[in-house]
């Protein structure tokens, strides 16, 4: 992870502030050529045309002094010498504005064309990455925070830098203007800006290593803005009353936030006033030279109109440089955040099977044992079981027993920690990756309910058939949710959720036939797994489920996780799982013959339907 240089280097800390402005430059460059380099020419030339005003406004004035004395002895007036350095100077003055339009117009056209660059990298990245790293809490907020800034803080960087060039080129030139009139006067004004460009780089530095270190509670205080403004969780705050609690915590974050802030903002301008004293005293130091020069005759009037033209232009430019600086760093930060995020490795993809060494054997698991990454204890351990096609299996067990996290070792979102899982006799990881997705048909409890049409609520089951309404209507069928779409107003093309205009909003057991329908559409699957696909169904809606499905998936293998023995008792084979082991297993009629677990809960629960 980069790290921002150590307090004490000061030099490391002043070149610190460019650190990502190679890297930010590049992005720019890939993103559009001609605007990078139009936004170079036009640093360029509004970085030396301000000099070349002072220098002609010299001009001009030297030429007005010998008009007068012309005028004074003879009478006569030359107005062409004088006045086409007006027009000069009038001419350099609208190319300076042309530049600056021509910055301002680019940077905006290169904001929205590099904002879009970033987050589709960002987006195509998190498709490379795997659901452990998803889970990862900084890597979460390392994604957050990259998507957040995307589209500004890249720019930004490239901007600042280019603007500090531009400064710089104008003291540049300033000095050589400078440098006729003394050396000496340059060294002056160097010495007297140096302590105040290197407070400025400090106080950035520290900055940026607060926002680093306080990162996770700037998360919390997101987190607690979308407990408090988003719809899905609206409805239980208001009903327990927990505003005025969250809120609480929200100002007391933002209370300890703020005491570091005022602290260090104090101090940086403090400092920052104190030392800029300097680099202004020396620039009047100078001026006062300057004016004594010219009382005694050494520098024309004109000369003396230039100088303290420099003069004026090179606190601005001076100043302008600092403000650069100090946003540079908070672009730094969001850089490195990007970079460390973009250059997370991910596990490269091994497999190409297509098929396995047993076609027809189904899937098996050997002694399978999975921790979470994190966590202290297994959440399964010493899994071994078989399906084959044709058959059913189902898995019965307390919350938190591990039922849904065998399936996510299943679907290759986690891989085993110990033991291995074949399907067709080939070890999972040995199989292709999209083949192995596109043989598997999944719904799990927490489906995701797509702010989208019904229709395209469905094709994500299949995405070669995204489009395709016959097999909408084909899949709706099957998951009992044909009835309730036909009666819909835009029936397929409806949209659903409250997030968009004319957003319909389903019950909770609506959405399950529209998940259990998304599962159907992958007619290649012949491996179903069914983690509680009826538990917001209502009773006749499930009976008629679990009868379509025995009645359709006589080929292949189907896996399911259920509360309900009304529906697990069907299973060819049953795993009752405790604690991530299996304790018991057997047919409904074996299991309760054995008089254990199963037995006990299966008569609990008959016991509360009598
Ligand atoms: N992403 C995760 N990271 C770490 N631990 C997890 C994660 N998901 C689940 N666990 C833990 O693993 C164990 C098994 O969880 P799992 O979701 O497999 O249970 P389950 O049997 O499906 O429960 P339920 O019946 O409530 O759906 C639990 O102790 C849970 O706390």
């Amino acid at each position: 992870m980069p790290t921002p240089p150590p307090a004490g280097n000061r030099l490391g800390a002043f070149f610190g502030v460019f650190r990502y402005s190679r890297r930010a430059l590049v992005l720019v460059w890939q993103t559009s050529r001609p605007l990078t380099v139009g936004l170079a020419v036009c640093t360029l030339v509004a970085g030396i045309l301000p000099a070349v005003a002072a220098w002609i406004g010299q001009l001009i004035v030297d030429s007005v002094v010998d008009a007068m004395a012309l005028h004074r002895d003879t009478g006569e007036v030359e107005w062409w010498p004088v006045l086409r350095y007006v027009l000069a100077e009038a001419g350099v003055i609208a190319a300076i504005a042309m530049a600056q339009r021509g910055l301002s117009g680019q940077q905006s056209l290169l904001r929205a064309l590099l904002g879009q660059k970033v987050n589709v990298m960002i987006l195509e990245k998190a498709g490379t990455l795997s659901l452990a790293q998803f889970e990862d809490s900084e890597f979460y907020d390392k994604l957050t925070r990259a998507r957040r800034e995307a589209s500004i803080r890249p720019l930004g960087l490239v901007n600042k830098t280019f603007s500090l060039m531009q400064n710089g080129i104008s003291l540049v030139s300033f000095g050589v203007l400078l440098v006729q009139f003394s050396p000496w006067a340059i060294l002056i004004l160097l010495v007297g800006a140096l302590p105040v460009f290197a407070s400025e780089a400090k106080f950035s530095g520290d900055a940026f290593r607060l926002f680093r270190w306080r990162s996770p509670q700037t998360r919390m205080q997101m987190y607690l803005e979308t407990v408090l403004a988003r719809e899905d969780s609206i409805k239980e705050v208001k009903l327990f009353g927990l505003e005025p609690l969250l809120l609480s915590r929200y100002r007391t974050i933002f209370d300890a936030l703020y005491g570091e802030d005022r602290r260090l903002t104090i101090r940086r301008e403090t400092w920052g006033f104190l030392l800029g004293l300097l680099g202004t005293l020396a620039f009047y130091g100078a001026y006062a030279w300057v004016v004594v020069e010219t009382v005694t005759g050494q520098l024309t009037l004109g000369e003396m109109t230039m100088y303290l033209m420099v003069f004026k232009q090179g606190q601005a430019a001076l100043s302008a440089s600092l403000t650069s600086i100090s946003g540079m760093y908070e672009d730094n930060l969001y850089l490195s955040n990007l970079y460390e995020y973009l250059e997370q490795p991910v596990a490269a993809e091994q497999g190409t099977l297509t098929q396995g060494a047993r076609p027809g054997d189904g899937i098996r698991f050997e002694s399978v044992s999975f921790t979470y990454p994190g966590a202290d204890k297994p959440a399964l351990t010493r899994i071994s079981l078989h399906v084959t096609p044709g058959g059913s299996l189902a898995l019965v067990g307390a919350n938190g027993s591990g039922k849904t996290t065998l399936i996510k070792l299943l679907t290759r979102l986690y891989e085993p920690s110990e033991g291995r899982i074949l399907l067709d006799g080939s070890d999972l990881r040995e199989w292709d990756v999209q083949t192995l997705r596109r043989r598997i048909g999944v719904i799990f409890q927490d489906f995701v309910r797509y702010q989208m049409k019904v229709g395209e609520n469905l094709g994500a089951g299949d995405v070669a058939s995204f489009e395709d309404e016959a097999r909408w209507q084909q899949a709706a069928r099957r998951g009992l949710a044909e009835e309730f779409i036909s009666a819909m107003p835009g029936g397929y093309h409806t949209q659903l959720g409250r997030w968009f205009k004319g957003g319909q909003e389903l019950s909770g057991g609506q959405w399950q036939k529209i998940a259990l329908s998304r599962a159907y559409m992958r007619e290649s699957a012949d491996i179903l797994v069914l983690d509680e696909p009826t538990a917001a169904m209502d009773a006749a809606a499930e009976a008629a489920v679990y009868d379509d499905f025995r009645e359709h998936s006589r080929e292949k293998m189907t896996i399911l996780i259920s509360h309900r023995f009304s529906t697990v008792r069907a299973a060819d084979h049953i795993l009752v799982i405790d604690g991530g082991e299996i304790i018991e297993q057997g047919n409904h009629e074996t299991l309760l013959a054995a008089n254990g677990r199963y037995a006990r809960l299966f008569r609990l629960q008959a016991k509360g339907y009598r």
